[in-house]
C-alpha cells in the first residue's frame, strides 16, 4: 500500500447521501474527496429516478397523441422516435452532470474518478479512471455504494443478457414484446412507457398482485391501468428457467398453479429487486460487517461497525428512495456535530411514476391491520375531485387513515392525476400535526387536485 494522501473525509460513491456530505463539509473548510467509478452524481441523475421520469414524459406525450381524438386535436400520422426519446434524456443528464460538477468546484470537494476498495480501516485504494492508483485515508469515511438491479440465479437468466433499468433506458428502439420481470416500482414504471411507445408488454411478476406491499385496491387499480393500456400481467408466475437472449428472441418458462406456462418475447428486463454494490470493495479490510442480504450492518445513526465509518443511502439498507438517502446525509451530518437525527421512525412517502401515479404516505390499510392499529377509513374516488373531469382521468382514488379516538392524520394514499404533488399537502399536514379537520375546513383553490382532500376528509366517519 502506497502512503495513503490524508484527507477529513472520504466518500465511497458519489450518490444521494455521500455528495451532500462531501459538499457541504468540504464548504466548511474540510479537505473531503469522494470516489466514483462511474456516474458524477451517483444513479439518480444518471440511470434511475430523474432519466427515468424524463423518458416517462416522453411516454405521456404519446399517450396524447394516442388520445388526440378525445380532446378534439387530430394529430395525423405521428410516430415515436426512439432516438429522439434518448437524446433529450441524454441532454437532460449531460445538464446534470454540468451541475454537479460546479457544485463540486464551488464546494472545494475533489471528486476522484475511479474504483474504489478498502484495503485498510478508514483506507481506500481507488484504480483511477484514467489510470495509476490513489490511497486516500479518511478520518471519516462515508459508504455511498448504492445498488444494481438484481439478477437472480434462475437458470438461463443471466445468460440471456438481461436489460436493466440502465440499458432500457438508452434504447433507441422500443423492443417489439419487452418481458419485465418484477410488477414493482422498475416494472411498473418501465412497463407503462414502453407501452406508450408502442412495444407490446408481458409483465410477469411472482406474486398473486403487482406492487404487491401496497393495499389490495391499489394493486388492482395499478392492475386494471395495465390491462386497460395493453399491458399483459401474468401474476403467481413461478420461472424456472429463461431461455434464448434479450435483444433476439426470450422465452420464459414458469410454473402458475401447478401448471406449466411459457412466455415470449424479444427483450427482457429485469426489474425484480435490488443487489447492494458492497461486494467486492474490501469491507472486511476495514472492520465493516454487513447483513445475510449484503447490505451494510449500520445502527439508528448509520454508524458501521468500524469506528469513523459510517454508511448511507441503499447501501446501508435505508428504503430505496432519493429524498431517503438524503435524509440519511442528515442524519450523518447530525451525528458527527453531536446531535440526535436517527433513522428511527422516519416518514417514508413514496410515489410511483405511473400514469396515473400511486402516492402514499404513513400507514396503509394492510398495515394497520397487521400492526392491530385502530383507525377510520375514508375514500373516496377520483371523480369526486372536480378537477380530474376537466383534465379527462377519472381513474383512481383518494384514501385516508385517521385515528379512531382523535383527528390525528395516520396515512393517505393517492392512486390518480397528480398523487405525488397532492401527497406533500397532506405530508405537510402530518409534520405540523395538524387535525385531519384542518384540510376539511380548508379553503382550498378550485378547481385543483388538491380541492379534493375537502371532501376527502368530510368523508371521515365519526368518532369514536
Ligand atoms: C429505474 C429507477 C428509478 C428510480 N426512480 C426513483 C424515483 O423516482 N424516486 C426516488 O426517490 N427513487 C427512485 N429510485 C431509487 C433511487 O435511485 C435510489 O434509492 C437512490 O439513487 C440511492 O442513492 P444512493 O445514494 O444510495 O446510491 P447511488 O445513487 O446508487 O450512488 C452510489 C454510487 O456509488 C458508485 N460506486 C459503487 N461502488 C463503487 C466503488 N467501488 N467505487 C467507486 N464508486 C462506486 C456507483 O457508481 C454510484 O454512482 C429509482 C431507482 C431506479 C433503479
Ligand atoms: N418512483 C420511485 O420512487 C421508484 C422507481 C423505481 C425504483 N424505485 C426504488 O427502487 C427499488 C427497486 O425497484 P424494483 O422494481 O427493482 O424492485 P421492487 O422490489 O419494487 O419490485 C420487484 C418485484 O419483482 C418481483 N420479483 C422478484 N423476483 C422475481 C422472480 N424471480 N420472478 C417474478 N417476480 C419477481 C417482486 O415480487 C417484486 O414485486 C424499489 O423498491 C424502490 O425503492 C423507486
Amino acid at each position: 500500500m502506497s502512503n495513503p494522501e490524508e484527507y477529513d473525509v472520504v466518500v465511497l460513491g458519489s450518490g444521494a447521501s455521500g455528495k451532500l456530505i462531501a459538499w457541504t463539509l468540504a464548504s466548511k473548510g474540510k479537505r473531503a474527496a469522494v470516489v466514483e467509478r462511474r456516474y458524477v452524481g451517483g444513479s439518480c441523475p444518471n440511470i434511475a429516478c430523474l432519466p427515468s421520469k424524463n423518458v416517462i414524459q416522453s411516454a405521456k406525450v404519446a399517450s396524447y397523441f394516442r388520445r388526440g381524438a378525445e380532446f378534439g386535436i387530430d394529430a395525423g400520422g405521428w410516430k415515436v422516435d426512439m432516438g429522439v426519446v434518448r437524446d433529450r434524456k441524454r441532454a437532460m443528464v449531460d445538464g446534470l452532470i454540468a451541475m454537479h460538477l460546479e457544485k463540486y468546484k464551488a464546494s472545494g470537494a475533489e471528486l476522484v474518478m475511479g474504483q474504489g476498495r478498502f484495503v485498510a480501516p478508514k483506507t481506500i485504494e481507488v484504480d483511477l479512471a484514467d489510470g495509476g492508483t490513489r490511497t486516500l485515508r479518511g478520518a471519516i469515511v462515508v459508504i455511498n455504494t448504492g445498488t444494481r438491479a438484481r439478477i437472480d440465479r434462475t437458470p438461463g437468466l443471466a445468460e440471456a443478457r438481461p436489460l436493466t433499468h440502465v440499458e432500457a433506458l438508452e434504447l433507441d428502439v422500443a423492443p417489439d414484446h419487452l418481458l419485465v420481470l418484477g410488477g414493482g416500482y422498475v416494472g411498473l414504471e418501465l412497463a407503462q412507457a414502453f407501452r406508450r411507445f408502442g412495444s407490446r408488454v408481458t409483465i410477469v411478476e411472482r406474486n398473486g398482485a403487482l406492487a404487491h406491499r401496497e393495499d389490495p385496491d391499489v394493486s388492482d387499480g395499478l392492475r386494471q391501468l395495465c390491462e386497460d393500456e395493453g399491458i399483459e400481467v401474468c401474476t403467481r408466475a413461478k420461472i424456472t428457467r429463461v431461455e434464448g437472449t434479450s435483444g433476439a428472441s426470450v422465452k420464459m418458462h414458469a410454473t402458475r398453479d401447478g401448471s406449466e406456462i411459457v412466455v415470449e418475447g424479444t427483450h427482457l428486463l429485469a426489474a425484480s429487486g435490488r443487489t447492494p454494490n458492497t461486494d467486492g470493495v474490501g469491507l472486511e479490510h476495514a472492520g465493516v460487517e454487513v447483513d445475510g442480504r449484503g447490505f451494510v450492518k449500520v445502527d439508528e445513526r448509520l454508524r458501521t461497525t468500524a469506528a469513523g465509518v459510517w454508511a448511507a443511502g441503499d447501501c446501508a439498507g435505508s428504503p430505496q428512495f432519493t429524498h431517503i438517502a438524503e435524509d440519511d446525509f442528515r442524519v450523518v451530518l447530525s451525528d458527527l456535530a453531536g446531535g440526535s437525527r436517527t433513522t428511527t421512525g422516519r416518514q417514508v412517502p413514496y410515489c410511483l411514476f405511473t400514469d396515473p401515479e400511486l402516492a402514499r404516505i404513513g400507514l396503509s390499510e394492510t398495515e394497520a391491520k397487521a400492526k392491530g392499529i385502530a383507525y377510520r377509513l375514508a375514500k373516496i374516488p377520483m371523480t369526486a375531485v372536480l378537477r380530474t373531469w376537466t383534465l379527462s382521468e377519472p381513474r383512481g382514488f383518494l384514501k385516508a387513515l385517521v385515528e379512531p379516538d382523535g383527528d390525528r392524520i395516520l396515512g393517505f394514499t393517492a392512486f390518480g392525476a397528480e398523487a405525488g404533488e397532492l401527497m406533500a399537502v397532506v405530508q405537510v399536514a402530518m409534520i405540523a400535526g395538524l387535525p385531519y379537520t384542518a384540510l376539511r375546513d380548508a379553503i382550498l383553490t378550485h378547481p385543483t387536485i388538491a380541492e379534493g382532500l375537502g371532501p376527502l376528509f368530510a368523508a371521515v366517519p365519526a368518532g369514536a
